[in-house]
């Protein structure tokens, strides 16, 4: 079955067209094995976390996705094409680990998010339904009322709802966020939950970077965690951080003999 009403194609046993498709994705960053062969679906529709302790591999996974990142062995493809040969970056926006994106440019708020709508403007000049979109994607993250100020005045949380415009002024089919919450205020934090209900809500497909599921947990479908560059849960998201009943946990266990490692029983650390 094909359905291409309101852009979708569905495969022909009905389910999902996959949006990102991984399989054995290896990367080394200097000499060290960083991705161990990821295999990561996520289909149309779907809100899929990326979790893991530190060092695990996330920012090198989706940095591997939107191809800043080499890879040494497997395939990536996105909307259904090899990503070497994939071109239409306006249907993904990409927020990055904010701390990699914030220094010092000085910039209004509207020159950033304007910056995202570039991908869709025709011959790189921007017509009256550009700048629509801009304004739109400032009124989604509440921050039209500061588009004259320079990026520099903005608390970090301001900061970030100005880049998740920017990923959204070109209304991307596809959204992928590397740790959105990390350094954002409570404010804020509720700002970016409901944008990206509004997203979720328009069809958006969504892979997210998160330490926690935290207030974005009512919006995930699927949980992927990463350890040591390996995919070690692929599956419903754990009910709360730090369960000690999920598989692969890290902790001491209490009747452990003294000088024993950690038993690895859950999914985050
Ligand atoms: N440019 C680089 N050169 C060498 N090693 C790197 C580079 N960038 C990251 N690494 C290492 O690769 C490993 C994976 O890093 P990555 O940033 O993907 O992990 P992460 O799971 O996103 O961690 P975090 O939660 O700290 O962001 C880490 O051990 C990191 O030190």
């Amino acid at each position: 079955m094909t359905d291409t009403t309101n852009g979708m194609t569905d495969t022909e046993a009905g389910t999902p067209e996959p949006v990102i498709r991984l399989s054995g994705v290896r990367a080394e960053l200097g000499s060290r094995p960083v991705l161990r062969g990821i295999d990561l679906t996520v289909s149309r529709g779907e809100v899929v976390a990326l979790l893991g302790a530190n060092g695990s591999g996330k920012s090198t996974a989706v940095r591997s996705i939107i191809g800043q990142v080499p890879v040494s062995a497997g395939d990536i493809e996105l909307f259904g094409t090899p990503r070497r040969r994939f071109r239409d970056w306006a249907r993904v926006g990409y927020v990055p680990q904010r701390t990699t994106a914030a220094g010092g440019v000085p910039a209004t708020v509207t020159e950033v998010v304007t910056a995202g709508r570039l991908s869709r403007a025709r011959l790189g000049i921007l017509r009256k339904a550009d700048h629509a979109a801009v304004r739109r994607a400032l009124e989604l993250v509440r921050m039209a009322d500061r588009a004259k100020d320079p990026v520099d005045a903005l608390s970090g949380g301001q900061h970030q709802r100005v880049l998740i415009a920017r990923a959204l002024a070109a209304e991307p089919e596809l959204l992928i966020m590397d740790e959105p919450m990390a350094g954002v205020d409570l404010a804020s934090q509720e700002v970016l939950a409901e944008t990206l209900r509004e997203q979720v809500a328009g069809g958006a497909t969504v892979l997210l970077v998160l330490h926690e599921l935290g207030p974005l947990e009512p919006l995930i479908d699927r949980a992927v965690v990463l350890r040591d560059g390996c995919v070690l849960h692929d599956g419903p998201p754990p009910k709360a951080v730090g369960q000690h009943a999920l598989p692969g946990h890290d902790h001491v266990h209490p009747h452990a003999p003294a000088g024993a490692g950690p038993i690895r029983t859950g999914l985050l650390s």
